[in-house]
């Protein structure tokens, strides 16, 4: 596959361990090859009758999968983690198709997708509850039960990582799943669900509707959806809050960000550096946990910003299925001109764009109606600019310089926000220190973004609850049930 020549014939709702047509819709979405601006899919959003039916049947392959022992659901996700391995790349180049991002990136998100149902099926063997003595011989216990049917719900940066990091631990539970992907992201989920069938799972384990808020809504209100996992900005989080009040069902909430990263003067300067970058430039800045506000301390300012400018302006950009490509196009051409927009404010503000922010042209004639900038460096910057308190979502870097610590601590915390922050220096008792005081989910000591499954990932604050990836996912997506054992008569109080 190049890029220019990929199209989407198949349909792309998957049910019952099958690729199906939509029983209803309402309206038709075209999904675009951010590297061309080609449509590579024509597809209709799915109705209550199609929600209603993939819900069918995720029920029904609940009542088998919840009857299987932790072992025999960890050989299926294991198989599962085995294809995607061996099908790695073909994965990832759809993905690069789809959402613009480098292949070199789309490789690295699958590696974390395969291990992610691996570590997943390495913890659904050894799920258990507790047994507990009590008085006169009597006893109780827990039982771990899967929830039911649950619904994923996704967002666009990282398509076929996020639907891996919510199926994993959920089948590993025992629970059936529906996944929605974003609709300018509906192809590379279905190559999983396809995968998981391959796998042995059984036919509806997992099912894939297309659509955008309105079949969003019919998941989040279907009476047999036992819980709903969403990753998505922060106002379709709040109404998915609300939503799924009505039924009381839980939910994990992965939102927006405007992290900070806080360097300071005695840290390894390459490396705060290269961390820099990782935590702005990495899918094009559309990622949830960038640290898009750099705090340097000001001795270090200058270097630090001549070097952050010198490594960002050698950024390769183009065509993202090179292997040697480093940025590829933005989502779609609203987005670009919205991140464009934060720059023309940032200027207006006071703000000095120090390198990129502009348009960005390939030279290759079919990349020319993509949607290409290049990475934008912002100095001058001042806390209550809109380019420092927003989540832009693109490659857009604000460097704002510090004096102490209680000050920057103070500055770092000043946001609704509380998703990631990093913090670089040589000082281990500052480092420490310095992290216990940040509001923020997931914080990085000496680095930024990387994602090792084995860890919880998610936010404080705005920036959503619940956790993905670690042990402690496995909570989220069960729940426990007591046993209580009378081996007595009852004493009763009437
Ligand atoms: N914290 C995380 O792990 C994480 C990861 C990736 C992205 N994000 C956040 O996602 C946002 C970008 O993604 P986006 O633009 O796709 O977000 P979005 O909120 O616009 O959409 C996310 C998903 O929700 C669906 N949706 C929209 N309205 C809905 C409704 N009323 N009911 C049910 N579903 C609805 C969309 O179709 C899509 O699938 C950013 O804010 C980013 O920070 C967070
Ligand atoms: C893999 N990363 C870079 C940590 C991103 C996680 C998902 C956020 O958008």
């Amino acid at each position: 596959m190049s890029t220019g020549s990929f199209t989407v014939s198949q349909a792309l709702n998957y049910r019952g361990g099958k690729r199906v047509q939509p029983a209803d819709g309402s309206g038709t979405e075209e999904a675009y090859e951010p590297a061309t601006g080609r449509v590579i899919a024509t597809f209709q959003c799915s109705g209550e009758k199609e929600v209603d039916l993939a819900v069918q049947s995720a029920k029904a392959a609940f009542k088998i999968w919840r009857k299987k022992s932790g072992m025999e659901r960890s050989r299926i996700l294991l198989e599962a983690a085995r294809i995607i391995r061996e099908r790695r790349d073909e994965i990832a180049t759809v993905e690069t198709i789809n959402n613009g991002k480098s292949i070199f990136e789309a490789q690295l998100d699958i590696d974390i997708s395969w291990q992610c149902l691996e570590y997943y099926a390495g913890l659904a063997g050894s799920m258990a509850g507790e047994h507990v003595q009590l008085p006169g011989g009597s006893f109780g216990y827990t039982i771990r039960e899967p929830l039911g049917v649950c619904v994923g719900i996704g967002a666009w940066n990282y398509p076929f990582q996020i639907a891996s990091w919510k199926s994993a631990p959920a089948l590993a539970c025992g629970n059936a799943m529906i996944f929605k992907p974003s609709p300018f992201t509906p192809v590379s989920v279905l190559l999983l669900a396809e995968i998981y069938t391959e796998a042995g799972a059984p036919p509806g384990l997992f099912n894939v509707v297309q659509g955008g808020a309105a079949t969003g809504q019919f998941l989040c209100q279907h009476r047999d959806v036992a819980k709903v996992s969403f990753t998505g900005s922060v106002p379709t989080g709040k109404k998915i809050m609300e939503l799924s009040s009505q039924g009381i069902k839980p939910v994990t909430l992965e939102l927006g960000g405007k992290s900070p990263l806080i360097i300071f003067s005695d840290c390894d300067m390459e490396n705060a550096v290269k961390g820099a970058m990782m935590a702005n430039f990495l899918t094009q800045g559309e990622v949830c946990c960038n640290g898009t506000r750099v705090f340097v301390q000001r001795e270090i300012l200058d270097k630090f910003t001549e070097e952050v400018v010198k490594q960002t302006q050698k950024i390769k950009i183009g065509d993202p299925l090179l292997e040697d490509t480093r940025m590829g196009p933005l989502i779609n051409r609203p987005h670009l001109q919205r991140v464009l927009g934060f720059i023309e404010q940032a200027k207006k503000q006071g703000a000095k764009v120090l390198c990129g922010g502009d348009l960005y042209v390939p030279g290759d004639p079919k990349l020319k109606d993509g949607y290409y900038m290049k990475p934008c460096v912002l100095g001058n910057c001042k806390d209550d600019m809109t380019c420092v308190k927003e989540e832009i979502f693109g490659p857009v870097m604000s460097v704002l310089p510090f004096d102490t610590e209680a000050e920057v601590l103070e500055r770092a915390n000043d946001t609704t926000f509380g998703l990631a922050a990093g913090v670089f220096t040589r000082d281990i008792q500052r480092a420490h220190r310095v992290v216990a005081e940040l509001q923020a989910g997931v914080c990085y000591v000496n680095n930024y973004n990387v994602s090792p499954v084995e860890l919880p990932f998610g936010g404080y604050k705005m920036s959503g609850f619940g956790r993905e990836n670690g042990r402690v996912t496995i909570e989220y997506y069960s729940q426990l049930k007591t046993v209580c054992v009378e081996m007595g008569d009852v004493e009763s109080v009437f």
